[in-house]
């Protein structure tokens, strides 16, 4: 079958691409500002107004208008408030943030001006005239309204939700989050307490689950034993746009994944990847779901770092694909040292980024995550290796939500 024999060994960067053609983004949804965390943005942001909207003091003192020394007016401009225009020297006492008099006033903070008992003039202590426009928040100078602020697809962080709320927005415009169901496979698998009998701790719920809820709304999270049949129920039930599945990749005695999958019909995009470590990861799609929607499997290794390679490879791409997410760049790097390549594959290398270098981190191995766990990515070394000094492009570490 042509279609299988393209789908196998595919390299890394076809992979990614295949992985991201795979999907379409889902439909654009209305929510408030607080339900909008994590999605992408399914329309440009634009200002609603000018920001500042009004020109207001960037510190606390007074508002002068005209050469000093100045009467003070009663009152205070307070922050919230819309002042009277102020005549020539007159002053009125102003708080950061609050509007300013209409006119040409200008700002005198507290600490340059002095009010004399005597006559109860406010003098400036520094005897520079204050200039109209010193300390003060111009109209419009961060954004005019109408003015776009952020392109679709930006995924709305924090800081996103605080610019959207300065801006004017109740709601956003979003896309669906794509849903997610992690089947964890292996018998040999504990889910607590030290290592014994030849079983392990299952590593790759506890930094999969957060990883995926970046990008997903995770609907199940779940183990299932080393047997056909509950993964074929699985695989054929699950609800969720995505399944994500953990080990059973490979030609094992208990490997079931790739004929569950030809038994269910599913579709193989990519059925491993020129990349070390993660080659068995695997692409497919599934069978519709009943409403008729298209669902996709990803396959991830079992050996831990083999997982997090197909995490960042497939699962992300086509997650980000799904929610209407900007592709994510790489971030440009030098080689801090000889990074040691495979003969024909793409190796991804945790790395630390330090002023632009990448430095391989020890305990790189696919069963290991001690390096993993100070990495601020993977370096993406091509077949052949790089020396010291050669130009690196580092993948970033999904991003992670609590
Ligand atoms: N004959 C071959 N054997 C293997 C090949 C191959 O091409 N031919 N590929 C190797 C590569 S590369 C990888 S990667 C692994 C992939 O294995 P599976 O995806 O089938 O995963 P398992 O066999 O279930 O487990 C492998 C390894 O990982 C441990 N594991 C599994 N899940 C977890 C978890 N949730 N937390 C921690 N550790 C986990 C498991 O105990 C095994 O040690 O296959 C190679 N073999
Ligand atoms: O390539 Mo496997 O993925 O050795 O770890």
């Amino acid at each position: 079958m042509p279609e299988h024999d393209d789908a196998t060994d595919v390299p890394w960067a076809r992979a990614r691409a295949l992985a991201r053609d795979a999907g379409r983004p889902l439909p654009r949804l209305h929510r408030e500002l607080h339900d909008a965390l994590g999605h992408a943005l399914a329309e440009p942001l634009t200002a609603l107004t000018d920001l500042p909207p009004f020109d207001s003091s960037a510190m606390d003192g007074w508002a002068v208008a005209g050469p000093g020394p100045w009467r003070l007016r009663a009152g205070q401009a307070l922050a919230g408030t819309e002042p009277e225009p102020l005549a020539d020297g007159v002053a009125v006492g102003i708080a950061t943030g609050a509007q300013l008099p209409p006119g040409r006033a200008a700002v005198l903070r507290r600490e340059h001006g002095r009010v004399e008992s005597a006559t109860g003039l406010l003098v400036d202590r520094t005897a520079t005239l204050p200039e109209p426009g010193r300390d003060v928040r111009k109209r419009g100078q961060e954004c005019q309204v109408g003015e776009p602020l952020l392109p679709a697809g930006t995924t709305v962080t924090p800081a996103v939700l605080g610019l959207a709320a300065a801006a004017g927005y109740d709601r956003l415009v979003v896309h669906r989050a794509p849903t997610v169901e992690l089947l964890v496979l292996g018998d040999e698998l504990l889910d607590s307490g030290s290592p014994r009998g030849g079983r392990v701790r299952d590593a790759l719920s506890p930094m999969l689950a957060p990883w995926l809820r970046g990008g997903a709304e995770v609907i199940g999270r779940r183990r299932i034993p080393d047997a056909a049949e509950p993964l074929h129920e699985a695989l054929r039930d699950s609800a969720a746009d995505v399944v994500i599945t953990t080990g059973s990749t490979a030609a094992g005695p208990v490997d079931f994944l790739h004929a569950t999958l030809a038994e269910l019909g599913a579709r193989l995009l990519v059925d491993s990847v020129a990349v070390r470590p993660g080659h068995p990861m695997l692409l497919a799609e599934l069978p519709r779901a009943a409403d008729g929607r298209v669902r996709h499997l990803v396959g991830l290794p079992g050996n831990p770092l083999a997982a997090v390679a197909g995490t960042v490879t497939l699962a992300a791409p086509l997650l980000d694909a799904l929610g209407g997410r900007a592709e994510a760049e790489f971030q440009q790097a030098t080689a801090a040292a000889d990074l040691r390549g495979h003969p024909r594959n793409t190796s991804l290398v945790p790395v630390e980024l330090r002023s632009g270098a990448a430095a391989p981190l020890p305990f790189g191995g696919p069963a290991m995550l001690r390096g993993l766990a100070l990495a601020d990515g993977f370096a993406a070394v091509p077949p052949g290796g790089l020396r010291t000094g050669d130009a690196v492009r580092v993948i970033a570490l999904p991003h992670s939500r609590a």
